[in-house]
This record gives structure tokens, C-alpha cells and sequence, in this order.
């Protein structure tokens, strides 16, 4: 008879689902209080089942207890964690099919499988030749069979009416914990997908405004520390709204589309960033860059716009879709690293690319508070 503290308590023609542990149930309820919705996602499913069927073996008299769950069509199992105070025979059992064990059964049939001597059960595999005695208990929530639950004693007596009780409950747990799992799973799917969609610029597929602003302000607080220079480039189409009025809005996104690609391969470097800064206007952040590296991007990244030739019968500037570039860099030991001040540099310096002529880059110089490079 397994002594699990209570059996003075114990009505013995009590119905086995139904475990009643008036002041004896501490060990129970320490195996139940493995499972809760902060272990599972600070540690994930396979832990949880891992510390259940530890604690089952350490605090019940157990000899072995293990956790079997099946593949979603419900005819192999494919993942196994257990625990045990006798060694297992070797066995290749990461994955078998139903058909197999007494386990298997369990699973076909979906009902409890009580077996008081396994040397008289056909389908019993063998661990260890101390074991006497079996039980293996569907695990399930709702009516979805999720796999089952085995443990195996070395006294033939041991699974009592009261014991399978004791086990029917573990096993209801784990279908709730496994339930859980997939819930806090899909929940926390759900909640990337949001994150995701809440910095995403829903036309281009870059970063929007709000991540660009995030960014902007880390890294300006990241260079104040550090020192190191940081380079904001503004990325401006020409006439686009005559582009727009000609060739329509459609027409209009599309050619957005293709700058924001245009802009993100010039995003390459860990830290970089292309984000839609609003409108036809699009920003790129390039910590590390010297100005000279950061106008010669620009540059590169003007001319690519060029070649790329999207049509533009209206434009004054070409035949072709152009862009300007207004470029800021806060140099290492410069005090212009806020937001604020590297957007207006990079403002200023936009403005005076567009009123030179357009499609050319331009750079505000803090130092000499002046813009450079966009020939009148
Ligand atoms: N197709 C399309 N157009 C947009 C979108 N967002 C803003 N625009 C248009 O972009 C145009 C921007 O116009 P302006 O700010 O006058 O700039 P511009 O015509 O490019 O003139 P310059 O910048 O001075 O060369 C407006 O006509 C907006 O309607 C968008 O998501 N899709």
C-alpha cells in the first residue's frame, strides 16, 4: 500500500477523479503548484513539465514518471520528459507511434490504462526490471487529447483507487498546463505581430515615424555618452506631388515603395535605420558615419534614384523621379546630439538642396553654420 500521508483519511470507495486530501494534500498540491502562467513564460512548457514529473518522483513514492505528448495528428508521440529513482533501459524512444506500449494504447483509446503486473501485459516496453506495476493516464484539456501521463512503481500494490486519483489529478493539470502554453504561445504571437505592426510604415514596409523618433532619441543618448559621431540624412522626393497629379496616387505610392527600398539598402549597417519619415519625405540614420562618409551615402543614394528611372513627365527638374538630401552630422565632442538639433540641421540643410536646384545633396556644417555641397 503506498503511504502518501493521508490513507487515514482516505475513503477508499471514494470515485477516483474526485481526490479529497483533508490535511494531507500538501505534496499534491506542491506538484500542482508547479504549473502557472508566470513559470511558463519565464521558462516555457518543456521546464514545467520537467520540474512536474521531478517533483511527482520526489514527493510521491514513485519510482518513475514520465510526460509523453503527441504530434497534433494525434498518432506518434514526439516528445518525452521524465524522471525517476531507478535507472531506464536505453530506448529510442524520442518518437513511436501510438500503435506502440502501453502508452499507446492509453492514446488510442483515450481511457486510463491501470496494469498491477507488466510481465502479464503484452504491450508493456521495459525500463527496468524492478518495475512491477503501471499506470498511464490520458493528458487532456477539454476533448483534446494532448498525450499521457506514465508512472511506474516497483510494488504490484501500489495504484490504489486513492493513488490513481492522485495521478488523475496531476495529469488534468498538465492538460491545463499545456493548455496554458499554447494560449500565452499564440498570446505573445499576437503581441510581436502588434509591436511589429505599431513601427512598421504601413505602405512602405520600413520603419515608421514613431520607431524613427525611438531610435533618434537612443541613439543620440547612446552618442552623448559614448562620443562618436551620428549622421541623419533627409531623403525628400522632387515634385512628387505633380508626380501624383500626373501619373496618379497609385502610381504615386508605388514609386514610395521603390524609394524606401532604394533608402533601405542603404541601411545596411547593424544600426542603421531607413524609417518613413513622413509624407514623400524618408530618413536615414547612420550612427558611426563622418560627414564625409554620410554625404558620399547621400550621394550614392541620390544617383541611385536616378538610375532606378521612374517616370516623371512633369518634374522641372528631370524627366525621371529625383530626390534631395539633406544631411547632419554630429560630430565625436559635438553638443548637437539632440533630436531636435540633428533634425533641423538636417532640415536646414534639405531646404537649401531643394532651393539650389533639387536632386542634390546638401550638409549642414555646425561649425561654420553653413550648408555645403549643394552647388548653386
Ligand atoms: N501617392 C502618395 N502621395 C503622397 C503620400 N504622402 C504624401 N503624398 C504627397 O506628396 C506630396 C508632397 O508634396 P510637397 O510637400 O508639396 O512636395 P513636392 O511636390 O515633392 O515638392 P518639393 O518637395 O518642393 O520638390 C503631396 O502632394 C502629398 O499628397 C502617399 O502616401 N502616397
Amino acid at each position: 500500500m503506498p503511504d502518501f500521508g493521508w490513507q487515514s483519511a482516505w475513503d477508499r470507495d471514494r470515485p477516483a477523479q474526485a481526490p479529497d486530501l483533508p490535511g494531507h494534500g500538501a505534496r499534491l498540491a506542491e506538484v500542482l503548484a508547479q504549473v502557472s502562467r508566470e513559470a511558463l513564460q519565464a521558462e516555457g512548457l518543456d521546464a514545467v513539465l520537467q520540474r512536474i514529473v521531478d517533483c511527482v518522483v520526489r514527493r510521491l513514492p514513485v519510482s518513475i514518471a514520465s510526460i509523453v505528448l503527441l504530434d497534433d495528428a494525434r498518432t506518434r508521440f514526439v516528445k518525452e520528459v521524465w524522471a525517476g529513482d531507478i535507472p531506464l533501459a536505453e530506448m529510442d524512444l524520442a518518437i513511436w507511434d501510438v500503435s506502440v506500449g502501453v502508452s499507446g494504447r492509453c492514446a488510442r483509446t483515450g481511457r486510463p490504462q491501470l496494469i498491477a503486473d507488466v510481465a502479464s501485459d503484452p504491450d508493456y516496453v521495459m525500463g527496468n526490471a524492478a518495475v512491477r506495476s503501471e499506470y498511464v493516464v490520458p493528458i487532456r484539456h477539454r476533448d483534446r487529447l494532448h498525450g499521457v501521463l506514465n508512472i511506474e512503481s516497483t510494488d504490484e500494490e501500489f495504484f490504489t483507487a486513492q493513488a490513481c486519483a492522485v495521478f488523475d489529478a496531476i495529469a488534468h493539470q498538465i492538460g491545463g498546463a499545456i493548455h496554458l502554453a499554447r494560449v500565452v504561445a499564440e498570446l505573445e504571437a499576437a503581441n510581436r505581430k502588434l509591436r511589429e505592426l505599431s513601427t512598421v510604415d504601413g505602405l512602405t514596409g520600413i520603419a515608421n515615424r514613431r520607431r524613427f523618433d525611438e531610435r533618434l532619441a537612443g541613439e543620440c543618448a547612446t552618442h552623448a555618452e559614448q562620443g562618436g559621431s551620428l549622421a541623419l540624412l533627409l531623403v525628400d522626393a522632387d515634385c512628387f506631388k505633380q508626380l501624383n497629379d500626373a501619373l496618379g496616387h497609385l502610381h504615386g505610392d508605388e514609386c514610395l515603395r521603390r524609394l524606401a527600398r532604394i533608402c533601405g539598402d542603404f541601411a545596411g549597417g547593424e544600426h542603421d535605420l531607413a524609417a518613413r519619415y513622413g509624407g514623400d519625405e524618408l530618413a536615414l540614420l547612420l550612427p558611426g558615419r563622418s560627414e564625409a562618409e554620410a554625404m558620399a551615402i547621400a550621394e550614392r543614394l541620390r544617383a541611385r534614384v536616378e538610375e532606378a528611372a521612374m517616370a516623371h513627365p512633369t518634374s522641372i527638374v528631370a524627366p525621371w523621379m529625383t530626390v534631395s538630401v539633406g544631411v547632419f552630422v554630429a560630430g565625436p565632442g559635438q553638443a548637437a546630439r539632440s533630436p531636435a538639433r540633428l533634425l533641423s540641421g538636417a532640415d536646414r540643410a534639405l531646404y537649401a538642396a531643394k532651393v539650389r536646384g533639387r536632386n542634390r545633396v546638401a550638409c549642414w556644417n555646425l561649425a561654420r553654420s553653413e550648408v555645403e555641397g549643394a552647388q548653386t
